[in-house]
């Protein structure tokens, strides 16, 4: 390390950087400084800010041209809007930024960055038998394509949107689910919220994705499944009615075209019996990853 210093501070004189002495504080600053970096870009790549970015991007261009050529009415008109243009974006984007606050307080986040200190801390949210009904239910609904759109909670409360449906309070059973979304009957418009090991309700309105990237061919209950997975930590998965194909969302993106096996994986990892590393939730991970492949949101 010390000779490619010093070959840097000979050869190439200009880098002053060199000759400073770098302390352990300012590498902790670097570290600091890259990790918030990364966090707000991975925000604004998962979040509508997002294509607010690329305006921008695309004016600062537009803004750029005008000091260039020193067009000062428009810049004296730039000066003045500013600050309008800064307190408009912290109003329109309020939702996103009261999230991304509430993401710095969860358990979770800081488990991920720090660990949990005990790997074999594990907290079952549900059973091995409702993930294996909810899989069986999932299954057998795509195969005769019975649309369905189906809310897990995780640590965010879904007691709001519960309160749009009909209370069930019934343990889950693919029997259960298979009947409520049949066609024709009084439970089968809307979601179905599960906490645990309980359907907690039917019927519920959930709010809908306006992600203009989400694609145009999906309907209201993929836009509904994606919304609720906006707004709160709930993984939903939804059958489609007319494919027939499963997908899943989680923290605003859609999976599409799941197969059973990969439901599976992903419903087993939420039920936290696999021990939380650093790495974060194993099937989350690995649902995240590939879903980049395939993402429509
Ligand atoms: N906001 C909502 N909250 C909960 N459920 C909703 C909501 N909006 C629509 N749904 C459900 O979605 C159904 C309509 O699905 P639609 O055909 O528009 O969606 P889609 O995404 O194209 O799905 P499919 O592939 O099953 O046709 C409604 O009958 C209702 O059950």
């Amino acid at each position: 390390m010390q000779t490619i210093k010093m070959w840097f501070i000979q050869y190439i004189p200009g880098l002053y950087i060199f000759r400073m002495p770098v302390g352990i504080i300012d590498i902790i600053e670097i570290i600091l400084l890259s990790f918030l970096v990364y966090t707000i870009l991975v925000w604004i790549k998962n979040t509508r800010a997002w294509t607010l970015l690329k305006g921008i991007i695309f004016l600062g261009f537009f803004v750029a041209l005008i000091y260039l050529f020193h067009m000062d009415t428009l810049i004296f008109i730039i000066n003045k809007g500013l600050n309008i243009a800064i307190i408009a974006a912290i109003i329109i984007f309020q939702p996103e930024l009261r999230k991304a606050l509430e993401i710095l307080g969860e358990k979770m986040f800081l488990v991920n960055i720090f660990g949990s200190g005990n790997e074999k801390d594990v907290e079952q949210r549900c059973s091995d038998k409702t993930v294996n009904e909810l899989v069986r239910a999932t299954v057998e609904m795509a195969k005769v394509k019975t649309g369905a759109l189906i809310v897990l909670e995780q640590n965010e409360t879904l007691e709001e949107y519960e309160r749009t449906g009909i209370d069930l309070d019934a343990l889950v059973s693919s029997q259960l689910l298979i009947n409520i979304f049949e066609h024709n009957t009084p439970l089968h418009d809307g979601a179905v919220i599960i906490k645990g090991d309980k359907i907690r309700s039917a019927t519920c309105y959930l709010p809908l994705s306006e992600n203009l990237s989400l694609s145009k061919a999906l309907g209201t209950r993929h836009r509904a499944g994606v919304g609720i997975s906006e707004v709160t930590d709930s993984v939903t998965i939804i059958v489609s009615e007319e494919t027939g194909k499963i997908s899943i969302a989680q923290r605003g993106r859609l999976r599409h075209n799941v197969q059973e096996e990969e439901l599976r994986t992903c419903l087993v990892a939420l039920q936290n019996k696999v021990p939380v590393t650093k790495k974060g939730i194993p099937g989350v991970g690995i649902l995240r990853k590939k879903g980049k492949e395939s993402d429509e949101a």
